[in-house]
């Protein structure tokens, strides 16, 4: 399996800033946000430190009468916050699998896209040592508009490899993505079904060899043939990867890959400890006994 990004030695990352540079065991100092780092630590894969992260939407107020007939029908506009995640604070391990559960709109894929650099915190900071890749439902960052070539080519190029490494490549990652469906690569991606998207974006999370592995659900959309293809290959690469974080509402799936967990609720975290101990949890907490069927929560 080759690499997207030019191989490096694991740095740690501060998502939010460009100051802070623990490779060197100094003694930690202040930053101009106030945020002090502690000393380098050479066993964590990623650390967590009071993490909030808050949506901003702006939308249009349906007018009232008398303010549609005094705006000539405009509504005003407002702006929307949601606290996806709140307060959060939490250290990872190397060689760890750590399943990410909770309810719909708990805040598990913003954390993962935070982690993953997509998102910037509210407040708070995120390190992380090594190359994140994320495996995120549906591709995010694709343009629709390109084929999936096209698409994967751009973002070689954009993580900084050269014309004819892009090229080879895209043609690996291409193959792996089509592999037992019809061609669809030199397709727009706009025609693509969910599942043929979601196996280019799979397929270009595993070729990067990352250092810390973000898989969200990818596992469940795709046909048999794919998922058995998929959990294998996400099975090598949790062996090389420094750290993996699992999102799933399959609690089968959890209790099988992960052997740490976390569970979100509304932002906040709930409870971390052994996969057992904290799906139990979950499961009392949605009215589930420990009998009722927790592959689907
Ligand atoms: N782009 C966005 N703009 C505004 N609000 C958002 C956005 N993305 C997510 N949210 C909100 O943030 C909260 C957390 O969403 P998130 O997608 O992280 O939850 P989740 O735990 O992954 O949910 P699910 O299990 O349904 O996938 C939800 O209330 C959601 O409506």
């Amino acid at each position: 399996m080759s690499s997207l990004s030019a191989s490096s030695e694991p740095q740690p990352t501060e998502h939010q800033s460009t100051e802070h540079q623990p490779t060197e065991r100094r003694p930690a100092r202040r930053r101009r946000d106030g945020f002090v780092p502690e000393p380098d630590r050479t066993d964590l894969a990623v650390r967590v430190t009071n993490l909030s992260v808050t949506y901003k939407t702006t939308f249009e107020k349906r007018p009232t009468l008398k303010q549609a007939v005094i705006r000539l029908g405009r509504g005003t506009r407002s702006v929307r916050r949601v606290e996806a995640i709140k307060n959060l604070s939490f250290e990872v391990r190397k060689g760890t699998t750590l399943g990410v559960i909770g309810a719909n709109g708990a805040g598990k894929s913003t954390l993962l896209r935070t982690l993953a650099g997509i998102l910037p915190p509210t407040e708070g900071h995120v390190e992380t040592w090594g190359h994140a890749s994320t495996m995120l439902a549906l591709g995010v960052g694709f343009n629709n508009a390109l084929t999936g070539r096209e698409n994967i080519v751009l973002g070689g190029l954009a993580s900084g490899l050269s014309k004819h490494e892009v090229q080879e490549r895209a043609d690996e990652i291409g193959r792996w993505a089509e592999e037992g469906s019809n061609s669809f690569i030199d397709r727009p991606m706009r025609t693509y079904s969910s599942g043929q998207a979601v196996r280019v974006g799979f397929s270009v999370g595993i070729h990067m060899q990352p250092d810390i592995l973000m898989v969200d659900e990818a596992l469940s959309t795709g046909d048999a043939g794919f998922r058995t293809r998929a959990a294998k290959a996400l099975e090598e690469l949790r062996q090389q990867s420094q750290a993996m974080f699992f999102v799933s509402h399959g609690m089968d799936s959890v209790r099988e890959l992960c052997d740490d967990c976390i569970w979100l609720h509304q932002g906040e975290l709930m409870m971390r400890g052994e996969p057992d101990e904290v799906i139990s949890e979950y499961m009392q907490f949605c009215g589930l006994d420990e009998g009722s069927n927790s592959e689907e929560m």
